[in-house]
């Protein structure tokens, strides 16, 4: 019998594990080969337990770090306004104490009240009055002022959040951009950075409150402790509850990230300009918003669920709470009645008791929607902690230019992260410095691929590849991709102007209209560009405003000047002319040839026209090198490339 075999990610970890498993899958063993081709750390599981809430609550220091480093300033401001307002409602309670306590005594005394002021008995009380009013003014400032501080503040920290969310994101392997569940947590931290502001309000308005219940508390606990541990347990259940179904609401939101990018996904598709012209062609409107419906009904439906129970429950707990407030009350009104309390005593106690019981509650309420935010912030911070894997090394190698040796692609294999099959295996050929050397191959045979492991947006699991004599990764990725240009078939369009989209080759040099326009000559983007009315400074695309919209060919003649525009020792373009006639096609590669002279160049194409500019020719098949050589070598051994040779000319006669 076999032995039985491991689950596949026990099998995958003793692989990892196991030196031979390591030494079987590396053919280069000084080199760490990534076997996994899973992408980042798994994603974090909604936290439902109460220990693993409670932890998350550990998230919300990090926070206020950020939040110190959005604003250190604003932030001191922020905390010594809370300090102020947290104290002012004692202070008033008891003045107002002291108020009533100092009329009782005035009326109590033989004097008539036109001598009250003459006498000096109600400087006292004109004191306390005074007091009342400037606390009244001091708290109303400070409350405004908190106000705006905090708003400040918020989006001190959201600009912040985003910046620092771009700039993390900009670090991150093209393969985690590509993996769903990446992308899911990206949205999850997007939601973060823009939605968890009521979280500052809420964190600094639980700080003052809980001083103001020490405060409050402190002075109630001379008259009678008991009194506030009734008001605190009758408030438990209210907040267990609270904390309960703000769990499942999150649970719920995390639960839904995919289907909620799909929401976004279908309302975007049904009405952006991208898409119109299909959407409309094909009359796929009600398909779309069916789709949306139902997705969104099924969203509906389980929050409703939730916020019915809530509503149920909750009603439920706050009577409760409600039942301890007033037996602490009826306790007052006796003590007084039987002479245990003054009237300013009562009016004391009753006013804090009120307060108290509030401030208790919203604490209480606060704590567990802030544990419920902390949870949201998990989201965030989770996200930072994915880590690339494509990174330049600790001491990097200086890349010394112009190149002397080349590329040396050594048995390479590379199987894109999640798939079974390899997208080029075995794969050695040589791409020496100063040469064009043209790719072909059929669809899916790695010709993309190739040259996203050549300028590093991947690194091979298998074999290595050198430049120069040493690996790609023994120099500083900065280096490695300034010193090459590429242009892929499918290149970014960008809303922005038609200098922009050009000088996006080599943003550092966005000032030098020279090169700009250069570049332009150089792709034959300068005619288009010579027709828009702003020139240079004309907005692209449809997205803005005044932005005109260009011919696929069009776009492609501007997306080739970024090659030029980067002026790159290494020019690289991946089949970015298929939407050029082929005059055009053809115009554009001659140019190539010239301008890449003494540069290293791969063209990649499925028009042999231009194909055969190149001084070599590679072709592809399965991931494979299959043949090599010159346009005439290759014709006259009769291979796959004399076949397809043929096809296309045949389609011409
Ligand atoms: N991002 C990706 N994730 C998973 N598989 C991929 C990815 N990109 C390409 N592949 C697969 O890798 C193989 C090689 O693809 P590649 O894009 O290198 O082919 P190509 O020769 O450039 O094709 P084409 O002529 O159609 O542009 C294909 O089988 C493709 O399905």
């Amino acid at each position: 019998m076999p032995p039985p075999l491991l689950p596949p990610i026990l099998a995958k970890a003793a692989l990892k594990e196991s030196p031979l498993g390591i030494a079987a899958a590396r053919p280069h063993p000084a080199r760490p080969i990534p076997t996994d081709p899973d992408v980042s750390p798994p994603a974090p599981k909604p936290p439902l337990t109460f220990r693993a809430r409670w932890a998350a609550m550990g998230n919300l220091w990090p926070f206020l770090r950020l939040v110190w480093q959005a604003s250190p300033g604003l932030m001191l401001a922020a905390l010594s306004l809370r300090l102020v307002r947290a104290v002012v409602p004692i202070a008033a309670l008891w003045t107002a104490k002291l108020i009533i306590d100092e009329v009782l005594a005035l009326q109590s005394l033989p004097l008539p009240p036109a001598d009250w002021w003459a006498s000096g008995a109600a400087k006292g009380l004109a004191a306390y009055v005074a007091a009342e009013f400037g606390l009244a003014i001091l708290a109303d400032l400070a409350g405004r002022l908190a106000g705006l501080v905090d708003t400040l503040l918020s989006d001190r920290l959201t600009l912040r959040t985003s910046v620092r969310l771009m700039d993390h994101a900009a670090t991150l392997d093209l393969e985690t951009f590509e993996d769903a569940g990446f992308q899911d947590r990206l949205e999850r931290a997007r939601r973060q950075a823009s939605g968890r502001m009521t979280l500052l309000g809420q964190v600094l308005g639980q700080l003052q409150d809980l001083v103001t219940v020490a405060t409050l508390a402190a002075g109630l606990m001379i008259f009678n402790p008991w009194l506030i541990l009734l008001v605190l347990l009758a408030l438990i259940p209210a907040f267990l509850g609270e904390a309960h179904f703000n769990a499942r609401t999150y649970a719920l939101d995390f639960s839904r990230t995919a289907e909620r990018r799909e929401l976004d996904y279908l309302r975007q598709t049904a009405a952006s300009v991208e898409t119109a012209k299909e959407v409309k062609i094909f009359g796929l409107s009600p398909f779309l918003t069916d789709r949306y419906q139902a997705l969104s009904e099924s969203f509906y439906a389980a929050n409703r669920r939730i916020a019915r129970a809530r509503a149920l429950w909750g009603g439920l707990f706050t009577a409760l709470g409600t039942l301890g407030y007033y037996t602490a009350y009826g306790w007052i009104i006796l003590a007084t009645l039987r002479g245990q309390l003054t009237l300013g005593d009562l009016t004391f106690l009753s006013g804090s008791f009120l307060r108290l019981r509030g401030l208790l509650q919203g604490i209480l309420n606060g704590f567990s929607s802030m544990a419920a935010q902390a949870l949201y912030l998990e989201d965030l911070f989770s996200f930072f902690q994915i880590t690339p894997r494509v990174t330049s090394p600790a001491s990097p190698r200086p890349l010394a230019l112009p190149l002397t040796r080349g590329f040396v692609f050594d048995n390479v294999g590379f199987r894109y992260p999640g798939s079974d099959t390899w997208a080029v295996r075995g794969l050695s050929f040589t791409l020496k410095a100063g040469e064009t050397l043209a790719l072909v191959g059929e669809n899916g045979a790695g010709k993309t691929t190739i040259v996203k492991l050549l300028a590093r947006l991947y690194d091979p699991v298998e074999g290595r590849i050198t430049l120069d004599g040493h690996d790609l990764r023994d120099y500083a990725l900065e280096d490695l991709r300034g010193a090459v240009g590429v242009i892929f078939q499918d290149f970014a369009r960008y809303n922005m102007t038609a200098a922009d989209n050009i000088a996006v080759g080599r943003i550092a040099a966005r000032e030098d209209r020279e090169r700009v326009l250069a570049a332009a000559t150089a792709s034959l983007a300068a005619p288009v560009i010579a027709r828009f009315a702003q020139g240079y400074d004309q907005m692209i695309g449809k997205r803005f405003r005044n932005g005109v919209e260009l011919s696929g060919g069009e776009w492609q003649k501007l997306a080739i000047a970024r090659a030029y525009m980067r002026g790159a020792q290494v020019l690289i373009l991946d089949e970015p002319t298929a939407a050029l006639d082929a005059r055009a096609e053809y115009e554009v590669f001659q140019r190539f040839k010239e301008l890449s002279q003494g540069k290293t160049a791969i063209l990649i194409s499925h028009r042999f026209s231009s194909v055969r500019m190149a001084d070599r020719i590679l072709v592809l098949s399965g991931g494979r090198v299959e043949a090599e050589g010159s346009h005439e070598t290759l014709l006259a051994q009769g291979g796959r490339y004399a076949e397809l040779f043929e096809l296309q000319a045949s389609g011409y006669r």
